[in-house]
């Protein structure tokens, strides 16, 4: 497990972190959510051993030599080497093997092809990414931290990234720490949220928690959805394809079955995630 514990860290323009504790699980997924400036990278940069904290500490159970591997920003690549050669460098940098078999490995670890040879300034967003964590695990690394990885990826690579990252939790059982500002992906794929803001953790709890305290708008869709009558209890705002309302997460499982019982025939049913009412109503 690795914990932070009482983290905080001031620059000259302010204090970015301010007592922030949090927890990583084997094997767990956790989301760092928070709107810019919320102070995400600077924890990011203490935990990958960047920079330091000016108070608090870091206690972590592991054997390997650098037991975390990370991307802060944007993986830092040499954009005229391939990926062969891009991970052979890094490998060599860092100690790790750096034979051929051990770059194929990594590079398939990864989901990229060994055999692509032209410079990786011609890959696409998504697979710059995943070269930068086929680096970022050279060393085994039991912890990873990714700082933004879906900024800038279409709905297909932020899909495909996901199941990357959900596969090399249960995998190879790393425990992965992601940062966004959207809900929407780190809900897909994370047991576990926390929220900051101005530095501060403001929310925590598994994802499941999270939802089912904060999230009261929901989407239905359903073709019939107008001649439904218990809907009108919830005042909905009727779309083409369905509905919105506004409701408690509980009552959702007994209005889908209400719904079906009318004869409507619900495709999907979907919460409208909002960071601001993570941070707005807390549950710490
Ligand atoms: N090297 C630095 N020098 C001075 N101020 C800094 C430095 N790095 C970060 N800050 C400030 O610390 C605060 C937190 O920044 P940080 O980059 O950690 O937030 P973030 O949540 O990662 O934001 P973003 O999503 O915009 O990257 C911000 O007010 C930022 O301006």
């Amino acid at each position: 497990m690795l914990e932070a514990i009482h983290l905080s860290k001031s620059y000259s323009s302010g204090k970015a972190l301010d007592d922030v504790s949090i927890q990583m699980l084997p094997g767990q997924i956790c989301g760092l959510l928070g709107r810019n400036g919320a102070g995400k990278t600077t924890l990011f940069r203490i935990l990958c051993g960047l920079i330091k904290p000016d108070s608090g500490k870091m206690v972590m159970a592991s054997q390997r030599n650098k037991p975390v591997g990370g991307i802060i920003e944007r993986p830092g690549l040499y954009p005229y080497l391939n990926a062969y050669d891009n991970i052979k460098l890094f490998a060599g940098i860092q100690g790790a093997p750096a034979n051929k078999e051990a770059i194929h490995q990594s590079l398939l670890k990864v989901g990229l092809p060994v055999d692509r040879k032209d410079p990786v300034r011609n890959f696409s967003l998504g697979m710059k990414q995943r070269l930068g964590i086929a680096i970022a695990l050279l060393n085994n690394p039991e912890y990873l931290v990714l700082d933004e990885p879906f900024s800038g990826l279409d709905p297909i690579g932020v899909t495909a990234l996901i199941n990357l990252i959900t596969d090399l939790a249960v995998k190879e059982n790393i425990s992965i720490l992601l940062s966004s500002h959207l809900m929407g992906e780190l809900t897909r794929c994370c047991n576990y949220l926390y929220v900051m803001d101005k530095g501060r953790l403001v929310n925590k709890g598994t994802t499941a928690q999270l939802i089912g305290h904060h999230i009261h708008n929901f989407n239905i869709t359903a073709q019939n959805i107008t001649s439904s009558i218990v809907l009108q209890k919830y005042s909905p705002t009727i779309g083409v394809n369905g509905a919105s309302i506004v409701c408690n997460a509980d009552e959702i499982p007994a209005l889908l079955n209400q719904l079906l019982a009318e004869g409507i025939l619900v495709t999907s049913c979907t919460p409208e995630l909002s960071l601001e009412q993570l941070v707005n109503t807390p549950l710490l």
